[in-house]
């Protein structure tokens, strides 16, 4: 049974994905978060997300960043700080790659384009917000941060 269980990891496809942590400086000075929500059927459905999504074959994740963040909540980014840093997370159906980004500087206001629920909001209700397991170290990096 182990056994099974171990070779069924092993044989998880890796998926890569590039993930923008958005953010603002607000009038007082105080950072705000752009963050999604997933739908239900989704992996992972309805949990909230730093928006992304997987990063095509042959493709940079920055490249990637940039299609996604530009289909899904409609913002142009050009100058993109380089990747902060990788999570690699085993859930029990699927391996994933998180590439996570510094998104400060972009074009447009990004709102939910693909109809999905968005919200602005300042860290400590970002910190309450039900996240998929993989994203722990985006938070705590935030966290820190702080
Ligand atoms: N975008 C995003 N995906 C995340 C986060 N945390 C996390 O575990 N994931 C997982 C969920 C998915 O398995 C995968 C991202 O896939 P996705 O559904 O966003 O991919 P995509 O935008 O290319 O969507 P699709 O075309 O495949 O529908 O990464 C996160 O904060 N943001
Ligand atoms: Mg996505």
């Amino acid at each position: 049974m182990q056994f099974a269980e171990n070779i069924t990891v092993e044989n998880m496809t890796i998926i890569d994905v590039a993930v923008g942590i958005i953010s603002k400086n607000t009038a007082a000075d105080d950072k705000e978060f752009f963050v999604c929500r997933r739908a239900v059927h989704q992996h992972q459905g309805n949990k909230w997300e730093f928006p992304g999504g997987k990063v095509d074959k042959g493709e940079k994740p920055e490249d990637a960043l940039a299609r996604e963040l530009f289909e899904e909540v409609g913002i142009a980014i050009d100058n993109i700080s380089s990747c902060a840093f990788v999570i690699s997370h085993k859930y029990e159906d699927k391996h994933v790659n998180l590439h996570v980004f510094n998104v400060q500087e972009f074009d447009g206001d990004p709102f939910g384009k693909e109809g999905q629920q968005s919200q602005w909001v300042k860290l400590d209700t970002l910190l309450t917000l039900n996240f998929p397991k993989a994203n722990k170290p985006i938070l705590d990096y935030l966290r820190q941060q702080a």
